[in-house]
């Protein structure tokens, strides 16, 4: 997994009292760390580990979780956060916790030692609490057991000064650490993953009782937000493109636009050729009439049709999709230009935060964007020349937060599923 370069997070996402940052080390549970974060009510933001330090200036975090990741510390080129980063949490007051890899970061980068280990543990794995009382499990847990998700080669064989052991696995592998005065925590298995029964109980201890986080985040402040940024950013005579798919992200995207500047939203539906059967007669018959948004459908379907001719490539068949959609509208801006007198700055698509974390290269991996797993056509696979700024409301959301700010737009349920 990539994750999301700090430049893509909005300048207001720090403001916020209550934030968690999740630094992503290319484990594939890193989205499922920032969204148990979010289920708690708290805004996380998942960065790529190995982001600049300046990219993290003007974040106040209260807490930084340093995901799990594929490597061993020991490899070269192991991703790592970057110079000064700890320095940066000890000033912003932020507790840092690190998951599997990034825990044994922490601990390499603070003069603990992480060898290969000789109790690789995989899977479904019981910790017992050493400490009678810790930050992470409270008081008097001592003794007691739990199944965690435990995915590790490697372990932490010495502790950094200061660092206390509170759980073990039965293997004896070490499972928790903690060093209260200097607000760092360790866990070695993954509480984000159901199979660790009370990781979702840890992560709230941490995140409440450690951190003294307030669960404040809301889908309501996001729509508020948005509607004011949408505000600050369009002016009242202009004119806005959406890119509507007619699917649940596009349709609460323009339903929220549409909400803030009325019908100077053209919303258009571009027949690719490559719709699902019936989708086109659905869109057009259904988005006007029930959702009171006016589309117009485009027929492109040869000239996409022509340009994927014999492209097996699929990273190269998203990029060429994500140009001719721009193509398109770029041309249906110059027709609005003709009828309005003034050329439409903006395009709103439904991206949401997935789609931008997967668009960017896995940390580790020395691979630069030409390299990602895979570019969304509404990310990685825009043109670079491209005039359309883009309007992207939902773009810090996962797609079930999606679906309750839909909710609140009143949409119908047949359109959030
Ligand atoms: N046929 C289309 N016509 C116009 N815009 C489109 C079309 N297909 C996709 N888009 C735009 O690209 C974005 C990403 O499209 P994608 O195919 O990845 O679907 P998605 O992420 O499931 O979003 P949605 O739920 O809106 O379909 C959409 O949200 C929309 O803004």
């Amino acid at each position: 997994m990539g994750s999301a370069s700090a430049s893509s997070l909005p300048t207001t996402a720090g403001a916020g009292e209550n934030l968690v940052l999740i630094l992503d080390f290319g484990s594939q549970y890193t989205q499922l760390i920032t969204r148990r974060v979010r289920q708690l009510g708290v805004l996380s933001l998942c960065v790529s580990g190995t982001a600049p330090l300046s990219s993290l200036t003007g974040l106040r975090p209260r807490a930084v979780i340093l995901s799990g990741g594929p490597h061993s510390v020991h490899a070269s080129g192991a991703p790592s956060f970057p110079e000064g980063f700890l320095d940066f949490a000890a000033e912003a007051g932020a507790h840092v916790l690190g998951v599997c890899y990034g825990m044994q970061l922490l601990v390499q980068s603070l003069g603990g030692a992480v060898e290969a280990g000789e109790r690789q543990e995989y899977g479904d794995t019981e910790v017992e609490i050493t400490a009678t009382s810790s930050a992470l499990y409270g008081e008097s847990g001592v003794g007691n057991r739990q199944s965690v998700w435990m995915s590790h080669g490697d372990e932490v064989v010495r502790l950094p000064q200061g660092f206390e052991v509170v759980a073990r696995s039965v293997q004896g592998a070490i499972a928790a650490i903690e060093h209260r005065e200097k607000r760092f925590y360790g866990l070695q298995y993954h509480p984000e993953v159901t199979h660790s029964t009370q990781g979702k109980e840890t992560l709230r201890r941490f995140l409440f009782d450690v951190c003294g986080i307030k669960a404040d985040w809301k889908i309501q402040d996001v729509l508020d937000e948005q509607i004011k940024t949408i505000k600050s950013m369009v002016g009242t005579d202009e004119h806005v493109i959406c890119a509507l798919s007619g699917g649940v992200d596009s349709t609460v995207a323009a339903t929220l636009v549409h909400n803030v500047i009325g019908d100077r939203l053209h919303c258009v539906f571009v027949d690719n050729g490559l719709l699902r059967y019936k989708e086109k007669e659905r869109v057009m018959s259904t988005f006007n009439s029930d959702l009171h948004l006016p589309v117009t459908c485009i027929d492109a379907s040869e000239q996409f049709l022509s340009k994927l001719k014999g492209v097996k490539d699929p990273e190269m068949k998203r990029k060429i999709v994500g140009k001719e959609f721009i193509a398109v509208f770029d041309e249906f801006a110059h027709m609005l230009e003709q009828q309005t007198g003034k050329r439409p700055e903006y395009l709103v698509q439904g991206t949401l935060y997935p789609d931008v974390i997967e668009s960017c290269p896995p940390p580790g991996s020395g691979m630069t964007h030409s390299h990602t797993i895979k570019s969304h056509h509404n990310v990685g696979g825009l043109p670079e020349d491209m005039k359309l700024k883009l309007i992207e409301p939902l773009k810090l959301l996962f797609k079930d937060e999606v679906r309750k700010l839909g909710s609140i737009l009143n949409i119908p349920e047949s359109f959030l599923r």
